[in-house]
């Protein structure tokens, strides 16, 4: 027996389906991503937050769920739109089927949709909200409601929803995770010798594992921390989060970088963290038609002319026309011309749009975590690089 669901755009298109999750409604931004792998990485990851997300491969569940995949501590997109869920699920480290773990976080997920014709109806109007039900009395007369009346992601703060709110220390590597071993969590290990407080927009753990991995202890600060908290802990670096929502009404991050700024403190932000960096130096950011999410990106590096083949989930993006003198574009999309880095020329200063942490992605962009490392140390007196 199978449960009904609908999934209804704001433009009035109906797309009806079986629901393979939590009951209930949820409404959101409708978007679609293009990894063919990593669909656990893509619910928890917090800049999903208010979005309804669908997937283009065709088969979603296949390796069940496992709770080290994880990028936060529950499942953040609003919903999940599928073409077919596998009857069967099977992989050595799955804990759970996909369905069994959608209904015990709560989440309202539809499969059988023709996940082909929602995206190209994406691509070619732009994004758009939507209202998905499942398990419940469909409605969809109330359901198109819903989608005309949610606001949109443009002007929202939603990195203030997905922080945490009391700072942590993180020290868990991408070893630790593969060993299990807890011992290997401590930051004893003389080379993790660089502090870096990390601002907390919606934080992916892969992120934080990443940078352990270059040797660093981390403390993790709620979006909220100011500049003079941060230089409190007296960080060889200040990193900048991923995170959902507009970064345009953070005017409270955006103020603090701009101090931050100024102590010459090596700064790398990722996605949310590079458009507020971009914010911060007196650019503009924009919603996109439809953004990128997917895992096959192509970006090129204009200092050196390599193309590598990135990560990306973002809906904003800053206007590479509205750069002030003092910042340098640094990478562009060979997809759409959008611009993808930027690096500002009076302080070490930089940041990169794609997700050089991937997970789900290709590691092409992993070394701007080393070129992050590089400007702490060149700054770090010597007595403390043995
Ligand atoms: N992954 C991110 O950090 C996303 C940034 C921002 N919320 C956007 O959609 O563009």
């Amino acid at each position: 027996m199978t449960t009904p669901a609908v999934l209804v755009l704001e433009d009035g298109a109906i797309f009806r389906g079986v629901a393979i999750g939590a009951t209930g409604e949820r409404v959101g931004e409708v978007v679609f991503n293009t990894a063919m792998t990593g669909y656990q990485e893509i619910l928890t990851d917090p800049s999903y937050l208010r979005q309804l997300v669908t997937l283009t491969y065709p088969h979603i569940g296949n390796t069940g769920v496992t709770p080290e995949d994880a990028e936060s501590s529950q499942v953040q997109a609003a919903g999940l739109i599928v073409r077919d869920l596998p009857a069967v699920h099977s992989n050595w480290r799955s804990r759970q089927s996909l369905p069994e773990y959608l209904i015990a976080q709560n989440v309202v997920a539809i499969s059988e949709v023709d996940t082909r014709r929602l995206t190209r109806l994406l691509r070619e109007k732009g994004a758009q909200n939507g209202c998905l039900q499942a398990g419940m009395q469909l409605d969809e007369t109330a359901a198109l409601e819903a989608a005309r009346a949610f606001p949109g992601l443009k002007g929202m703060d939603l990195a203030q929803i997905a922080t945490t709110s009391m700072p942590y220390t993180w020290t868990q590597g991408s070893w630790s995770l593969a060993t299990g071993d807890p011992a290997a969590l401590e930051f004893t290990d003389p080379q993790l010798n660089l502090h870096v407080v990390a601002y907390d927009f919606g934080i992916k753990r892969a992120i934080l594992r990443q940078l352990v991995d270059h040797g660093c202890r981390v403390t993790v600060v709620p979006a909220r921390t100011s500049a003079a908290e941060v230089l409190n802990y007296q960080p060889d670096g200040i990193f900048l989060s991923n995170g959902p929502g507009d970064p345009a009404p953070c005017d409270y991050a955006i103020h603090a970088i701009q101090s931050l700024l100024t102590s010459g403190i090596p700064v790398f932000g990722i996605c949310l963290g590079h458009q507020l960096l971009g914010l911060a130096c007196g650019a503009q950011t924009i919603k996109m038609k439809f953004g990128h999410h997917g895992a096959n990106h192509p970006v090129v590096s204009l200092e050196n002319g390599a193309v590598m083949i990135s990560s990306q989930n973002h809906g904003f993006a800053v206007d590479e026309s509205s750069l002030p003198a003092t910042v340098l574009a640094t990478h562009r999309s060979l997809f759409d011309g959008s611009l993808q880095g930027i690096r500002h020329r009076d302080y070490p200063a930089f940041s990169f749009q794609g997700h050089p942490e991937a997970s789900p992605g290709p590691h092409d962009v992993a070394p701007l975590f080393t070129a992050f490392v590089a400007m702490m140390r060149q700054r770090q007196p010597l007595a403390n690089q043995d």
